[in-house]
C-alpha cells in the first residue's frame, strides 16, 4: 500500500481538525499517524469522518505526521454517531439488573433497523438468570425475528462466540447504560483499559462527550466503536418507513400487501401488518410519536416544497412527503447534521487541548 509517499488507512478518530489514521499493514514503521487534511480538500467541501478509507501523502514516519489527500466513497454512513463504513450495530442489553425491558429493547432494535446495517442482538449479564427464563425470551425474540446472543463478562458465555462475529469489518456498540458495555469492551480489548489509564484522563472523558467517537481494533480483527452517540433512542423514522424496521411486519408485507400503498397499518381496511402479533402495540405507541415529529418537523419548514397535505378518513391530517423530494430533504437534513457537528467539534477542543493531542 506505500506507494512511494502515501499510504491507505482508515480514520480511527477525529479531533478539531485533526485525523488519527490508522495502517493495518504489518510492515508500517507504526499503527497510525496524526493527520490534517489537505486543503483542496476543505475547498470541496470533502469531509473526513471516522471509519473514512483515506489516502495519506507524505507520511512522516519519525514525526508521527501526515496530510489526507483522499476520501474514497463511503458503502456506509451514519450521522449519529458520524461514522463512515460501519458494517454492523452490537446491540447490548441486560437480561438482569437491569432487567430487560421489552418497549426499550423494542425502541433500540428500531432504531438500530433504521440505519439499515445489519444487527446482532447481545443479552448481557445473564449468569444472573436462570436457563429456563432464557429459553422463554428466546422464544419470544424469535417472534420478534431475531435469535440474541446470551453473554456473560462473568461466567465468559458466549464472549468467544462474539469474538468470531466482530473479527471483520466494523461494529458500532450500542445499548442503554448499566447493561455492561465497558465491561464488555475491556473483555474484547484488554489493552483499551490500559490505554485510557495511560492518556492522563484525555480519551476517558472523551469517551463521555457525546460527539466523540472512536474505532478501536480488536485483537481478533475488526474494529469497534464504542459512542454513547446512539444511545438516546429517539426513533427520527418517517411514519410510512416505521413497519419496515420490525421484521414481523415486514414478513407479512412480503406475504401479502396493504389494500393502500400508503397504509398506516391502523385501521386501514384489508392491512396485512395489522394483527395478533406481540409487538403490533408497540408498532401503533412508536407511530403515533413519528407522527408527531413529522408535523413537528413540517412546522419548521416549508410545508409547500417538501409535503403534501393529506387528509385520512374521519379527517385526520397527516402529511406525506412528496417521493421525489423525501431524497432531498435526507440529503438535507444530513447536510445540517454535518454542519453542526463540524462547528461543535471546533468548539469543543481549545488550542490547548490541541496540543495535548498532538503530543
Ligand atoms: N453479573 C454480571 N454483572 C455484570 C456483567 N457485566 C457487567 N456487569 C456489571 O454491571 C455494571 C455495569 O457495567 P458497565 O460495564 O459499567 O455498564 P455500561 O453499559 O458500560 O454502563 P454505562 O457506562 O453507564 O453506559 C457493573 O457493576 C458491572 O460489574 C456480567 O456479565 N454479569
Ligand atoms: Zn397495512
Amino acid at each position: 500500500m506505500d506507494r512511494g509517499r502515501e499510504v491507505v488507512g482508515t480514520v480511527v478518530a477525529v479531533q478539531a481538525n485533526f485525523y488519527r489514521v490508522r495502517f493495518h499493514n504489518s510492515d508500517m514503521p507504526q499503527g497510525e499517524l496524526l493527520c490534517t487534511r489537505r486543503s483542496r480538500l476543505k475547498k470541496i467541501g470533502q469531509r473526513v469522518m471516522v471509519g473514512d478509507r483515506v489516502r495519506v501523502e507524505d507520511p512522516d514516519w519519525a514525526g508521527g505526521r501526515g496530510a489526507i489527500a483522499e476520501v474514497y466513497p463511503r458503502r456506509t454512513e451514519l450521522s449519529r454517531p458520524p461514522v463512515a463504513n460501519a458494517d454492523r450495530i452490537l446491540l447490548v442489553f441486560s437480561a438482569g439488573q437491569p432487567s430487560l425491558d421489552p418497549h426499550q429493547l423494542s425502541r433500540f432494535l428500531v432504531k438500530a433497523e433504521s440505519t439499515e446495517l445489519s444487527l446482532l442482538l447481545c443479552l448481557s449479564k445473564c449468569d444472573l438468570v436462570s436457563t429456563q427464563w432464557q429459553e422463554q425470551w428466546e422464544q419470544r425474540l424469535e417472534e420478534w425475528g431475531y435469535s440474541p446472543l446470551w453473554i456473560s463478562t462473568v461466567s465468559q458465555e458466549g464472549i468467544a462466540t462474539l469474538k468470531q462475529e466482530l473479527a471483520e469489518g466494523v461494529t458500532i456498540v450500542a445499548g442503554p447504560s448499566g447493561v455492561g458495555k465497558s465491561s464488555l469492551i475491556n473483555e474484547l480489548i484488554p489493552q483499551l483499559r490500559l490505554r485510557v489509564a495511560n492518556v492522563s484522563g484525555k480519551l476517558q472523558r472523551g469517551r463521555h462527550t457525546t460527539r466523540h467517537v472512536e474505532l478501536f481494533q480488536l485483537p481478533t480483527g475488526g474494529l469497534l466503536a464504542d459512542t454513547p452517540g446512539f444511545n438516546q433512542p429517539d426513533l427520527d423514522t418517517s411514519p410510512e418507513e416505521l413497519a419496515r424496521y420490525f421484521p414481523e411486519a415486514r414478513q407479512r408485507m412480503e406475504s401479502e400487501s396493504c389494500q393502500f400503498k400508503d397504509c398506516l397499518h391502523t385501521d386501514e381496511p384489508h392491512c396485512s401488518v395489522r394483527g395478533e402479533w406481540e409487538r403490533y402495540e408497540h408498532y401503533q405507541i412508536f407511530l403515533q410519536e413519528a407522527i408527531a415529529q413529522q408535523e413537528q418537523r413540517d412546522r419548521t419548514r416549508d410545508p409547500e416544497s417538501v409535503v403534501k397535505r393529506k387528509t385520512k378518513r374521519k379527517g385526520d391530517r397527516y402529511c406525506e412527503p412528496k417521493l421525489e423530494l423525501k431524497k432531498y430533504r435526507r440529503l438535507s437534513r444530513r447536510k445540517q447534521h454535518q454542519l453542526l457537528e463540524e462547528q461543535e467539534l471546533d468548539e469543543l477542543y481549545d488550542e490547548r487541548e490541541l496540543e495535548d493531542i498532538v503530543d
